[in-house]
């Protein structure tokens, strides 16, 4: 098991492929870990350095008291990222972590060659929104909000798969803390100004059922970035690379492959 000790939080990462090659960095949404991933990995390229983990509150990492502020959550990515020596990777973040890489991108040009923004936005739902969700985690535990995510997280058709419960496990096993600690961190978020100086090359990738991020929102996100590529997966929703693994991969790999990191 891959520990990372940062000193104030220790993170669990895997970190898969050659150490000298290209690497992409996943960093994942609210309520899930790094599995989330698993489901692409075996339509990427060889040859590519990988590495995935689980930010604060989530997953094997130590879930400090909330709230987090995003800074706390973009430290993290970036200190992780030193830790490992890590250069010109292309970042991709789903949600939450989609705006992990756009403070990364003004933060740490340096570690970035690209960035994939998955089912994102500059800013996510209000303060009063995310409020009323701490409220409910405080109340009733994430198993309150649980069937109302799935919804938000996939199609009405993946909602009738038997992977389903599966995923809904991942969510309500995470701990409250550390759940409640990344909604603290969304609400204080909005990236509009930082992230329409950014001219890292960016592609933006929307899916067509997404109740959480819809695909106008990631794409009036996109549009603050000169030159970004905006796609949407269609019948997918918030997570696409689980809905629709293939597709997503094969976005990605064709976004590595421009910037010659395949
Ligand atoms: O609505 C959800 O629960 C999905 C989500 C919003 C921000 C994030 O990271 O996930």
């Amino acid at each position: 098991m891959l520990i990372a000790d940062l000193g104030d939080v220790r993170l669990h990462y895997r970190d898969e492929g050659p150490r000298d090659a290209p690497a992409v960095v996943f960093a994942n949404s609210l309520g899930t870990d790094l599995r989330l991933w698993d489901k692409i990995l075996p339509y990427l390229p060889g040859g590519l350095r990988i590495i995935r983990y689980d930010k604060r509150g989530h997953g094997l990492s130590s879930c400090p008291p909330a709230p987090y502020s995003m800074g706390a959550l973009i430290g993290d990515a970036e200190r992780l990222m030193d830790h490992l020596g890590l250069r010109d990777a292309v970042f991709v973040g789903l949600s939450i972590g989609g705006m992990i890489a756009q403070g990364l991108a003004v933060k740490r040009p340096d570690l970035l060659r690209a960035m994939v923004l998955s089912n994102t936005a500059a800013k996510i739902g209000t303060r009063e929104m995310w409020q009323e969700r701490i409220d409910a985690v405080r109340g009733g535990g994430i198993e309150a909000l649980a069937d109302a995510i799935m919804e938000r997280w996939f199609s009405r058709a993946f909602r009738e798969t038997v992977e389903l419960e599966a995923w809904r496990n991942m969510l309500i096993r995470q701990p409250a803390e550390g759940y409640i600690g990344c909604s603290a961190a969304i609400a204080g978020t909005d990236f509009l100004t930082s992230t329409s100086g950014l001219t890292l090359p960016t592609l933006a990738i929307a899916g067509s059922e997404d109740g959480s991020t819809p695909p106008d929102l990631v794409r009036e996100t996109a549009a603050l970035i000169p030159h970004s590529h905006f796609e949407i997966i269609r019948g997918a929703g918030h997570l696409p690379c689980v809905e629709k693994p293939r597709e997503y991969a094969r976005l990605l790999t064709a976004f590595l492959a421009e910037h010659g990191h395949v």
